[in-house]
């Protein structure tokens, strides 16, 4: 397995900017854009090469399964994405049979890889592919609730004036609808919320953390109303995954992956802050809970069991 070698599946809006920002980021030294549209991944692959002599050497091209051999890092992003007013559950139908054919013809080439699916419902897509694909559940990645806690912290950055990476705060649970917020472990570099809130004449209240967290749940169903669709958040996201691996970070990360015997359900794929290392997933963290916050995790660990047993997986 080489993890100098990534290949992304779907050169759509999410995968052509992940592809963007991992060729512009000097961690490969090649990267494979497939789409069952070829000429739409040729384009992507030409427009991104022509910019490589500004950045570092990769090798950026289209190319077919075939080409994915010994691959280490293949990126899932092929599928319908959510119109105005469609969920991400919405999409469970469409993208589960995109995803069936898209997993053999992967693992007839790259059977070690590291699988990271970005396509939603990216938890229970995350579920269906290790389930498929048989790879243990620390290869079978994926991005969980990484976007959603950028956005956490990027609105409590702005909301108190100070840099969103010295705010330490997790969206977890599934990526859309039933997430929650962490705020009884949040802090701004070790200072709890509402010390912080003090320092910075702001006021801490229940409705204010209401108010954050309905805007990072919201964001992007507000997105897609504006523009479509959204991919500059999740290809920088992709991007900060994808470095954790193939650098061995070990760091802390809320993905997605399948866990046993937690939070009220037998098997479940649900964004919990995990370590993230050369391997994949080294270690799913309990995070410290209020009650409240660990009924909602089990509200949405029940909400996405109950679709996978719809589905009878
Ligand atoms: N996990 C996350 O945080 C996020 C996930 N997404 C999801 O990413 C997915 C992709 O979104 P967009 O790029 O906006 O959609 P898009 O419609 O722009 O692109 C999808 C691409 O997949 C390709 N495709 C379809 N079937 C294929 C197959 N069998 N093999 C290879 N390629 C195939 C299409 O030709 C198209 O180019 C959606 O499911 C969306 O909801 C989007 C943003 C954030
Ligand atoms: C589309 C999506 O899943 C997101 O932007 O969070």
């Amino acid at each position: 397995m080489n993890l100098q070698k990534c290949a992304v599946i779907g050169t759509g809006f999410v995968g052509a900017t992940a592809a963007y920002t991992l060729a512009t980021s000097g961690l490969f030294s090649e990267l494979i854009l497939l789409d069952v549209n070829r000429a739409k991944a040729e384009g992507e692959a030409a427009d991104i090469s022509h910019g490589v002599s500004f950045a570092q050497p990769c090798a950026v091209h289209a190319g077919d399964y075939q080409d994915l051999k010994d691959c280490g890092l293949v990126i899932l992003a092929a599928g319908a994405n959510q119109k105005p007013g469609e969920t991400r559950i919405d999409l469970l139908h469409r993208n589960e049979v995109i995803l069936k054919s898209i997993l053999d013809a992967v693992l007839a080439v790259a059977p070690d890889c590291i699988l990271l699916v970005v396509s939603n419902p990216v938890d229970l897509l995350t579920y269906l592919a290790q389930k498929l694909s048989g790879l243990p559940a620390c290869r079978v990645i994926g991005t969980g609730t990484v976007l959603d806690t950028a956005r956490l912290k990027y609105l409590v950055g702005q909301y108190l004036q100070v840099d969103s990476r010295n705010v330490h705060a997790f969206i977890i649970g599934e990526h859309g609808d039933s997430e929650l917020a962490v705020w009884s472990s949040a802090n701004v570099s070790g200072m709890d919320l509402p010390d912080y809130c003090r320092i910075a004449g702001k006021e801490f209240s229940q409705s204010v953390l209401d108010d954050i967290y309905q805007n990072v749940r919201d964001a992007a169903y507000h997105i897609i109303e504006g523009k479509g669709a959204t991919y500059y958040g999740i290809g920088m996201a992709v991007l900060r995954i994808a470095r954790a691996i193939v650098r061995g970070e070990r760091s802390v990360l809320p993905v997605s992956s399948v866990i046993q015997g937690r939070y009220g359900v037998d098997e479940i794929c649900l964004g919990l802050p995990s370590v993230l290392g050369k391997n994949g997933i080294e270690t799913v963290l309990d995070l410290p809970l209020s009650y409240e916050e660990r009924k909602r995790l089990e509200s949405s660990a029940a909400k996405l069991r109950t679709l996978l047993d719809q589905m009878k997986i």
